[in-house]
């Protein structure tokens, strides 16, 4: 299509936010439409409006009915997004009449977008008839021209193609040769229906070349909206600027992925179920165990490990961080200054596990990326790591956040950024930390009373001066975080255990 008004997704330099319109049916059950169209685009990352060209009553079962809207009340839908939405592409579903069809060809010629993308529903995946075939002659004189791509499956291609047989690999690229000729730029047949195909096929031919995208068939019932979602993610793609073929690959390798992520769902009792396009959402906090919110309380006894320290006294990190939970620690962070990424993830990983046993929460210091790789409960950073505002937007609402605070400043500063503690030190002389400099319990206190976040102390603490610092008493002091007095000993656990017994004594925070 022609690029609109001058200006192309390139050469825009103002930051706009992809936007892709469809135009497709109401699916009640949400599994295909409308409903596919707006997850698939959510997911994708992409604005997604909406005209609705028709509400049709459909479960997992099959299509019970269909209503159509108006075609004048189409027309004024599309006016009213595309004279004012800056939409980059237009993605069609459902459009189950002449009229229907003809009124957004008029609309689209006096709206010009950079992209149109043509679905050619007709039939569900139940064997319901969503457009039937007196749209066929309009589709192939007025739309298919228009278009940048089609993505009829095997039987829309087989009616656009006058009932042609396809059947097989070779077949689809032959009725793809011949869609290609009605004027799309690009066909990409969907093999979705193939029989006895192990693989999920589809063709894509520009007029000049082929190409045969394959991907694992996974085995689920939940394949209803398949061919809206994988449509509407091509959609994304091209409004996000990338080329024809990216796009298709791209958006193949979602409904992929997302089929797999969902081939055990059960909704509804019918034959075909719809999937879940959300997965990036869910793996972040469905899978994650820890399923409590941030309990300050957490902070009471914040057990530190130290790679030098466990290398000196022989023990794994695991092993250092079972004892410690054994011993009382309310709170782990692993502070592997100098493991190698591989092993540290290892590590993690088997940490978390221990961790999630016991309901005590992990954090990783520093590294976002290892705490991203094992799912940690969250991470702490220091104020020359990773800003805590970067770190929330990777890591999630749900993850924990500490932030190493000097000062009030500081500690405004790790409020406004979304952490959800600080760290104040070091409270006493440490050698864990080399030139740092000590806040004493005056600079404790003063950062405590600034603080708009629980506080735990750190540096120096041990079971001698615990109490002292405890003591300062003000509220959102929740504890003390440790290294040397728990890990540069002999036995960890009881050392844990006698630090416990003090802060208990001091009867201050909670357990
Ligand atoms: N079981 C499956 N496993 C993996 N990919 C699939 C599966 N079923 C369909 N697909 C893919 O989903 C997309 C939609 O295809 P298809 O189901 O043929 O379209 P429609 O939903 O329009 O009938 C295609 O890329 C197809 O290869
Ligand atoms: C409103 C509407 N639009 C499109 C489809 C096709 O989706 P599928 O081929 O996956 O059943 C559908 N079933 N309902
Ligand atoms: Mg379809």
């Amino acid at each position: 299509m022609q690029e609109k008004g001058g200006s192309t997704l390139s050469d825009d330099s103002r930051t706009k936010t992809p936007h892709v319109l469809t135009v497709a049916g109401s699916d009640s059950g949400a599994g295909a439409g409308i409903q596919a169209d707006l997850k698939a685009c959510a997911a994708r990352g992409v604005y997604c409006s909406t005209v609705i060209t028709a509400l049709t009553a459909q479960n997992t079962i099959g299509v019970q009915g269909a209503s159509n809207v108006p075609e004048d009340f189409v027309a004024q839908q599309l006016k009213s997004v595309l004279s004012d939405m800056q939409v980059d592409v237009v993605k069609t579903g459902m459009l189950p009449s002449v009229g229907i069809v003809k009124t957004l060809c008029r609309t689209l010629r006096e709206y010009p977008v950079h992209a149109l993308v043509v679905d050619p529903v007709m039939v569900s995946t139940s064997g319901d008839v969503l457009a039937g075939p007196s749209i066929l002659s309009t589709f192939r004189e007025e739309l298919l021209p228009m278009a940048d791509i089609i993505t009829p499956n095997l039987k829309e291609a087989s009616a656009l193609l006058n009932g042609m047989q396809l059947e097989t690999v070779d077949d689809m690229r032959s009725a793809a040769r011949l869609l290609h000729n009605m004027g799309p730029k690009n066909v990409l047949v969907k093999g979705g229906d193939l029989p006895d195909s192990l693989d999920a096929v589809d063709i894509l031919y520009n007029g000049h070349n082929f190409y045969e995208l394959r991907s694992p068939r996974i085995r689920t019932r939940n394949t209803h909206g398949t061919g809206c979602s994988l449509a509407s993610s091509i959609a994304a793609e091209v409004a996000k600027g990338y080329p024809m073929l990216s796009a298709v690959k791209v958006a193949k390798r979602f409904v992929e992925t997302a089929l797999d992520y969902s081939k055990e769902i059960v909704i509804g009792n019918g034959p075909q179920g719809p999937f879940d396009h959300l997965l990036r959402l869910k793996s972040h906090s469905q899978d994650c165990h820890r399923q409590q919110p941030f309990d300050p309380s957490d902070l009471f006894l914040y057990a530190v490990t130290d790679s030098r320290m466990n290398k000196r006294w022989g023990r794994s990190i695991v092993d250092a961080v079972k004892a410690a939970i054994d011993g009382g620690a309310t709170i782990i962070q692993l502070r592997e200054k100098d493991a190698e990424t591989k092993d540290f993830l290892e590590s993690a990983k088997a940490c978390l596990r221990i961790c999630r046993l016991h309901g005590v929460p992990l954090l990783i210091n520093d590294r976002v990326d290892v705490a991203i790789a094992c799912d940690a409960d969250g991470v702490h950073v220091g104020q020359s790591d990773m800003p805590a505002c970067v770190a929330r937007t990777l890591l999630g609402p749900e993850k924990i956040i500490g932030v190493s605070c000097k000062t009030p400043e500081q500690a405004e500063q790790a409020w406004v950024d979304g952490a959800d503690y600080i760290g104040c030190g070091g409270v006493y002389p440490t050698n864990t930390k080399e030139n740092n400099i000590t806040v004493g319990l005056n600079g404790l206190k003063t950062v405590c009373m600034a603080s708009k976040l629980p506080v735990v102390a750190i540096g120096g603490i041990g079971v001698s001066n615990a109490r002292a610092v405890m003591e300062i008493r003000t509220p959102n002091l929740k504890g003390v975080a440790v290294v040397s007095a728990l890990f540069d000993r002999e036995c960890v656990q009881t050392e844990t255990r006698k630090l416990h017994e003090v802060l208990l004594g001091s009867n201050i925070g909670s357990t």
